[in-house]
């Protein structure tokens, strides 16, 4: 049986496309609606026929929603759940797609108290933004964390699970707190690390005129795709997520200077080492299975 018979998609950008269009394709007796803010995107929405509709409030669009899904930039969640909430049916669940959990629950939960929440975050994306950027098979075989509240109610929790799965996602609750201390390593700072070096390079770049660009070796480049990422939402993220990134950043900061020691005293031993280390973690991964780096960069979608 279906999850849910009627959803509603806030936030008509890569993620949020990326959701309409994977729900009509793997469960198309699904009514799908959608509202975005921004009226260029709800009016590209509708050229695109996104949704079966796009509403102007966001109000409208959740009248006989049974399942919300807030697709916003995590410092806009709470924003996004107050102009629902004189509108939400009462027996309706509310979940969102944020790449933090816990500031995003916290907001959620004062904007609609007494509600049915439940977040998750679907490990899955690009460097691209708008509804343009999204296709429907973005989840597939990739990781969605649920983290419901500790009173949350297990049926909710169990129909936005098999919302995931039916669009393809491997599904894992988590601890909110949790959920943003590991992501803080996996994802927030791997982005803030590749924001300071394109940027590092690009000041460089007034010295060596173009030679940044002419040069730029495969590493150099990977990184400029993560930094090419939609800076609204690396901004909420690094914000909302401030504890666990600046956590994080602190120990990636001691590493470096010991990196930066070994390399001042020629202490190859530690540099070979630390490099032996890492490469064997990178082929650990590789024998999992889970190299999903190489054929997502290169996906023609
Ligand atoms: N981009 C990525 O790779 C991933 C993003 N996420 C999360 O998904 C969420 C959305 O990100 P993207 O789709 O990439 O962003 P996006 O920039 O492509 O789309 C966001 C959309 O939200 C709309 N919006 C902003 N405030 C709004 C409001 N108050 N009410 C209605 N619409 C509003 C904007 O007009 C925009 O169209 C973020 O919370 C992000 O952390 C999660 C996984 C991956
Ligand atoms: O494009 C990439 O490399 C990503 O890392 C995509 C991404 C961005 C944010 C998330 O919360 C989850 C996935």
């Amino acid at each position: 049986m279906l999850p849910f018979a009627r959803i509603t998609i806030i936030g008509l950008g890569l993620i949020g496309s990326s959701l309409a269009r994977a729900i009509r394709a793997e469960m198309p007796t699904v009514r799908v609606t959608g509202h975005d803010a921004d009226p260029a995107v709800r009016d590209t929405a509708r050229r695109i026929d996104l949704c079966d509709d796009v509403t102007d409030t966001a109000g409208a669009s959740v009248t006989d929603a049974d399942l919300v899904i807030l697709c916003v930039p995590v410092r806009a969640m709470g924003a996004a759940a107050t102009e629902i909430a004189d509108d939400l049916p009462a027996d309706a669940i509310v979940s969102d797609v944020g790449s933090c959990k816990a500031d995003v629950l916290a907001q959620l939960s004062t904007a609609l108290p007494g509600r049915t929440i439940i977040p998750a975050h679907p490990v899955a994306g690009t460097e691209n933004s708008g509804p343009e950027a999204g296709f429907a098979t973005l989840f597939k075989g990739r990781w969605c964390i649920v983290t419901p509240p500790d009173d949350a109610d297990p049926f909710a929790v169990q129909r936005l699970v098999e919302l995931w799965r039916r669009v393809g996602a491997d599904v894992e609750t988590m601890d909110p707190a949790h959920h943003d201390m590991v992501l803080a390593v996996t994802s927030h700072l791997p982005h803030l690390i590749a924001y300071t070096i394109v940027g590092t390079a690009s000041d460089l770049e007034s010295v060596t005129q173009s030679e940044v660009i002419k040069y730029s070796a495969g590493g150099f480049r990977d990184f400029t795709r993560i930094a090419a990422s939609d800076p609204t939402m690396w901004r909420d993220v690094f914000l909302a997520n401030k504890d666990a990134v600046l956590e994080m950043l602190q120990r990636f900061s001691e590493d470096l200077s010991a990196l930066q020691r070994a390399i001042r005293w020629n202490d190859g031993d530690a540099l070979f080492n630390l490099f032996t280390r890492t490469r064997a973690i990178r082929r650990s991964i590789i024998e999992q299975g889970q190299d999903d780096a190489k054929p997502d960069f290169g996906r023609s979608h």
